[in-house]
C-alpha cells in the first residue's frame, strides 16, 4: 500500500549551485527550524564542510508540512554531497528516496556534476524536479538553462521551478511540487521487516548509529533485529528521527526515514547497504544493497609521534564507520615506523580523511605521496594488485603493468578549449570527443590515467581555465602502460618511502626532481652521501651530498707539511669508515617535501 503522507527526496546539484542554501530555506519554510535558530548551512555538520563550503556527508532531516490541499505531510530530505569523490554517498542516499530535486544555478547552467548526479538518479528511476536557482542574480538566464537541461540531460524542463534560495522566492511553490510530483512510498506494514541502512556514524555513548529507511514492516525500540549480511541479532536500544537533531520515537513504519541504535561497536556488524530485519520473523530476502566501492588512491598515514600508532588505529576504525569507502591495513616503513596504508576514492576524499583524523580525533600524522592502485601481470600469468611501490615485484617477473583509467568530462566556455586540450595531452590523455552544450560552452571528453589526474590535474585545469571549468569522471577500468618503478637510494640503500611509479618517459625528469630536493634537504654529514634514482638496477640520476669537513689542521701550528698530510690522511680514513657504518637520518621535512615534489614538480 501507499503511504500517502510521506515524501522522501534528495537534493542533487553541482557544487556551489545552492543545494545547502536551499535545504536551509526548506527547513525554515516548514518551521522545522525557527528562523532565529538558523545558522547558515545547517545540514553541513562537519566543521570542515562549513569551512570549505562543501557537503561531504549526507544528512537526513524530517520536516512536517501542511500543504495547500490541507493535508499534513512528512517530508524526509536527505542531503547529498556534490563533489565527484563522494558520488558513492549520493547514490546511497538516493536509494532511500523516491524522487530528487535537481538544482541548477540559473546563472551558470548545467555543469559536470549536474549531469553525473542526474544520471545516478535516473539509474534508480527517481522522479526528478528541476529547479532553477539564483534567479535573483541579474546574470541568471533561466530559459537558456532549461534548454540545456532538455538537451544534455534529456528531461522535460518546461515546468522547472524558478527559485532563489537566497531570498526564499519560489520555495513555497517548490514544496507544493514536492508533494505533488514525488511519488509516495509504498510498502507493507504487516510484512516481515526490511529496512535499508544508508549511512552510519559513530557516537561515543551510543556506539554505531545506523541511518535507515524502512521499506516493509515496523522498527520499534526494544525489538530484536537481525542484520542480514552478518546474521547477527541485536536488541534496539533507540529508534528515532532527525529534526534535524535526533529525537526518539516509538516506531518507524514503511516509507519512514530515521535512525536506530543497538550498542553496536564496529562497522562490520552494521554495514552500510545491509538490510535490518526482525529476528523473530526475518524477511526472506535482503533489499538490493550498494555496489561496494573500491578505493583507487592509496597513501600511507603515519603518526608523527611513533607511540600514537594505537590512537591512529582507533581513529581510523571510527572514521571508517562514518565513511565506509576508506580502507586501511598496517604497514611498516623503515623511515617512518609503523603506520597504515589507506585507500580512498580520490584526492579530496584523502585530504578530508586526513583533516578529520586530526580535527575530530586529535591525531597528527604524516601522509606519504598518494599513488593509484596498479594491476601487475606476472610472467607466470597471475595478476597481482599493488597498493604501493614496494608491492611491485622485481622487474624480471613483470609481464605488464596496468593502471586505472578514467573518462573525464570537462564543461567550460569554448575560449579555453585549446588550453584544456593541451593540458590533457600533457597528462597522457587521449581525446574522445567534444560537443557544444550551449552557445560558447563545450563539453570535452578525454580518457586519462587516474595517476596523472590525481597528481595536480584539477588545480592546473582551474588555472588554465580561470576557474570556469567543471569536471566529472568515471572509472573505465585498467589499461596497460609503459610504467616503471623508480627507487631512490641513499648511500646505495633504497628508501622505500621515496619510491614511486611513473611513466617510463617521465622517470628521469621526476627522479631528478626528487633527488635534487633530497640533496637540498638532507643535512650534510661528516661523510659524502650519494643520492640516486634508479630504475631496476640502472641508476638514472646521481647527486652527492658533500661531506662537512672538520678543520683538522686548526690545532697544527707550524710543523712541516708531512705532519699536515698525515692528519688529512687520517681524516680521510675516518671518513671512509664512517661512510660504511654512518647512518643518515632523514629529517621529517624531507618526507614532507617529497610529497610536494611528486605532486607539483610539473607546475
Ligand atoms: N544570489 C544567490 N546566491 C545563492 C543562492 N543560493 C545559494 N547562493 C550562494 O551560492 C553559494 C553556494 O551555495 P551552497 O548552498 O553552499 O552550495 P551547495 O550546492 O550546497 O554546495 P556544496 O555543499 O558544496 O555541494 C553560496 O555562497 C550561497 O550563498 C541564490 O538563490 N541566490
Amino acid at each position: 500500500m501507499k503511504y500517502d503522507n510521506i515524501r522522501n527526496f534528495s537534493i542533487i546539484a553541482h557544487v556551489d549551485h545552492g543545494k545547502s542554501t536551499l535545504s536551509d530555506r526548506l527547513l525554515e519554510a516548514t518551521g522545522t527550524i525557527e528562523k532565529r535558530n538558523m545558522k547558515a548551512q545547517l545540514l553541513d555538520r562537519l566543521e570542515i564542510e562549513r569551512e570549505r563550503g562543501i557537503t561531504i556527508k549526507s544528512v537526513p532531516v524530517r520536516m512536517d508540512y501542511k500543504a495547500a490541499d490541507g493535508g499534513n505531510y512528512v517530508l524526509n530530505l536527505i542531503d547529498t554531497p556534490g563533489h565527484v569523490d563522494f558520488s558513492y554517498e549520493v547514490s546511497r542516499s538516493l536509494a532511500a528516496c523516491e524522487g530528487a530535486v535537481l538544482v541548477v544555478d540559473a546563472a551558470q547552467g548545467v555543469e559536470a556534476q549536474t549531469v553525473a548526479n542526474s544520471y545516478l538518479a535516473a539509474d534508480l528511476d527517481l522522479e526528478l524536479i528541476p529547479v532553477l536557482n539564483k534567479i535573483d542574480l541579474p546574470s541568471a538566464h533561466p530559459e537558456q538553462v532549461k534548454r540545456e537541461l532538455e538537451e544534455i540531460i534529456g528531461i522535460d524542463a518546461g515546468d522547472a521551478v524558478p527559485v532563489s534560495a537566497k531570498t526564499g522566492e519560489g520555495v513555497p511553490e517548490l514544496l507544493e511540487r514536492i508533494v505533488r510530483d514525488i511519488p509516495a512510498p509504498s510498502g507493507d506494514a504487516s510484512a516481515p521487516l526490511q529496512a535499508l541502512i544508508f549511512d552510519s556514524v559513530y557516537d561515543n555513548y551510543r556506539g554505531v548509529i545506523c541511518y535507515v529507511r524502512v521499506v516493509n514492516g515496523t522498527l520499534s525500540a526494544g525489538q530484536n533485529v537481525r542484520f542480514m549480511a552478518t546474521a547477527q541479532d541485536y536488541e534496539l536500544t533507540e529508534v528515532g528521527v532527525f529534526k534535524p537533531e535526533m529525537i526518539q520515537v516509538g516506531a518507524l513504519g514503511p516509507g519512514e526515514v530515521g535512525y536506530i541504535c543497538a550498542s553496536i561497536k564496529t562497522i562490520d556488524e552494521a554495514r552500510v547497504g545491509d538490510t535490518v530485519t526482525e529476528s523473530a520473523r526475518p524477511a526472506a530476502e535482503p533489499l538490493a544493497g550498494y555496489k561496494k566501492v573500491k578505493p583507487v588512491v592509496f597513501c600511507g598515514f603515519y603518526p608523527i609521534e611513533r607511540e600514537d600508532i594505537n590512537q591512529l588505529r582507533e581513529a581510523l576504525e571510527k572514521l571508517q564507520i562514518n565513511d565506509s569507502a576508506i580502507s586501511f591495513e598496517p604497514e611498516n616503513s623503515a623511515a617512518l615506523g609503523f603506520g597504515f596504508r589507506c585507500g580512498f576514492l580520490g584526492l579530496l576524499h584523502m585530504e578530508i580523511a586526513k583533516e578529520r583524523l586530526s580535527r575530530e580525533f586529535g591525531v597528527d600524522l604524516v601522509a606519504t605521496a598518494p599513488n593509484v592502485v596498479y594491476q601487475i601481470l606476472l610472467t607466470d600469468g597471475s595478476v597481482k594488485e599493488a597498493h604501493r611501490p614496494s608491492d611491485f615485484p622485481e622487474q624480471v617477473r613483470i609481464e605488464e603493468i596496468r593502471e586505472p583509467y578514467i573518462k573525464l568530462s570537462i564543461f567550460m566556455p569554448d575560449q579555453f578549449v585549446g588550453a584544456a586540450m593541451q593540458l590533457c595531452q600533457e597528462k597522457r590523455g587521449s581525446y574522445s570527443g567534444m560537443d557544444y552544450i550551449a552557445p560558447e560552452r563545450v563539453r570535452l571528453t578525454y580518457d586519462m590515467p587516474l595517476a596523472e589526474f590525481i597528481l595536480d590535474f584539477h588545480d592546473r585545469l582551474k588555472s588554465c581555465t580561470r576557474g570556469y571549468a567543471s569536471l566529472d569522471y568515471e572509472h573505465v577500468g585498467f589499461r596497460a602502460a609503459n610504467l616503471v618503478k623508480v627507487d631512490v637510494l641513499l648511500q646505495e640503500e633504497p628508501v622505500d618511502a621515496f619510491s614511486f611509479i611513473c611513466h617510463a618517459d617521465q622517470a628521469y625528469h621526476r627522479g631528478h626532481a626528487v633527488v635534487g630536493k633530497l640533496k637540498e634537504l638532507i643535512p650534510r654529514q661528516l661523510f659524502e652521501v650519494p643520492v640516486q634514482a634508479a630504475v631496476g638496477k640502472k641508476v638514472i640520476v646521481r647527486m652527492n651530498i658533500k661531506a662537512v669537513r672538520k678543520d683538522v689542521l686548526a690545532k697544527c701550528y707550524g710543523g712541516d707539511v708531512t705532519r699536515k698530510r698525515k692528519l688529512l690522511e687520517k681524516q680521510k680514513e675516518g671518513k671512509k669508515r664512517m661512510k660504511q657504518v654512518g647512518h643518515v637520518s632523514i629529517p621529517q621535512e624531507a618526507f614532507l617535501a617529497f610529497m610536494d615534489v611528486t605532486k607539483s614538480e610539473e607546475n
